[in-house]
């Protein structure tokens, strides 16, 4: 029997960013407590038997917004018919590997997903790349999906975003719901240029608030390298922020963003906003209505914040040249 509710499809999901999203999904932090959700588990063979506990735990928390569990280890099964789909499956960096060392050995997923989504998505789905480098396994698996349309596809900078305001929070000792327009642009890896030109912080402009040296000197790298310096702490990448970022994002896309006036962060298909290459999936300053996410346009720049703007296309292009092979 065909479900009726929304299908939310997870890659590998028997790993710790699945861990932590599939109970939120569950829980109705996606679309909220009236909508019950149907979730498609999709890892390799070798890990499905892993899911059979994660089942068992997921029904054991009695959610009412839970209408069922699907597992399997077919690409087309796990994502067909589905509404949402987070591709989370790959390998995840270790300590001091820099994340587009992951290149060659992640692209290969993404390109046969990216087939497996064209052959049976709903043309309606919205599919967010998490797996790193998520830009460019974005960038592969949309063009492996030609029958999809290109604004289907984002790859995950909220959590930079994320990580951005909770910087710009604790340095200036306001709230990060008091924080607007923060910006993450480019890739999702140390070349991210984190911007708060056009931000404000409890109204007023940012760089009013915050030192501007601490924002260039500090700030900045803080952010850039905040995954890496999880890593080293933790022995293990981000998994709980992961999966609360990749919530963000999607509920924001699909239900649109709490306060109107606000941008947030998301990796897109460039149309060649802001002079970026088309094609490439560059982050950009979004705003979410109407189930819809609209790039920010017109926005002005001082020389610092293109030239970083420029830097972080530039390693895009670098990593869309690597993997040519598996484009078609
Ligand atoms: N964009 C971001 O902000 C962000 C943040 C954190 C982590 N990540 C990335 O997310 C990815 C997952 O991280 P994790 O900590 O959950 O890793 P993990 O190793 O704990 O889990 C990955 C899971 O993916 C599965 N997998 C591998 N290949 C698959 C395939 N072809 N199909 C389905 N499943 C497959 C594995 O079996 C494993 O269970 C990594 O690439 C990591 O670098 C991205
Ligand atoms: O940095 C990583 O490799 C994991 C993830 O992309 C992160 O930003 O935490």
């Amino acid at each position: 029997m065909l479900s009726t509710y929304p299908k939310v499809a997870v890659s590998g999901s028997a790993g710790q960013i699945g861990y932590a999203l599939l109970f939120r999904l569950a829980s109705g932090q996606l679309l909220g407590d009236a909508c019950k959700v149907s979730l498609s588990l999709l890892e390799i063979p070798q890990a499905v038997g892993t899911l059979d506990g994660v089942q068992m735990e997921l029904q054991d928390c009695a959610f009412d917004t839970l209408a069922d569990v699907k597992k399997t280890a077919d690409a087309e099964t796990a994502f067909g018919d589905a509404d949402f789909i987070f591709l989370v499956g790959a390998r995840p960096r270790g300590p001091g590997m820099e994340r587009k060392d992951l290149l060659q050995a992640n692209a290969a997923i993404f390109s046969a997903q990216g087939k497996a989504i064209n052959a049976v998505a709903k043309r309606t789905a919205r599919i967010l790349v998490v797996g790193n480098p998520a830009n460019t396994n974005c960038l592969i698996a949309q063009q492996n999906a030609p029958d999809m349309p290109p604004e289907a596809f984002s790859a995950m900078t909220r959590l930079d975003h994320n990580r951005l305001l909770a910087q710009l929070a604790q340095q200036s000792g306001q709230a990060v719901a008091d924080i607007r327009r923060a910006i993450i642009w480019g890739n999702h890896s140390a070349t991210q240029y984190p911007d708060i030109h056009h931000a404000t912080i409890d109204g007023q402009a940012a760089l009013d608030v915050v030192d501007e040296d601490w924002y260039r000197n500090q700030m900045l790298a803080a952010v850039q390298q905040r995954g890496a310096a999880i890593i080293k702490a933790r022995g293990a990448s981000s998994a709980a922020s992961a999966a609360s970022a990749a919530i963000d994002h999607m509920r924001d896309w699909a239900l649109g963003q709490k306060v109107a006036e606000d941008y947030l962060s998301m990796g897109l298909v460039s149309n060649g906003e802001y002079g970026v290459q088309n094609g490439l999936v560059y982050s950009y300053p979004v705003q979410c209505a109407g189930g819809k996410a609209t790039v920010v346009e017109g926005l002005e720049h001082n020389d610092f914040s293109a030239e970083k703007m420029q830097t972080t296309e530039k390693e895009l292009q670098e990593e869309r040249d690597a993997i040519r092979n598996l484009l078609p």
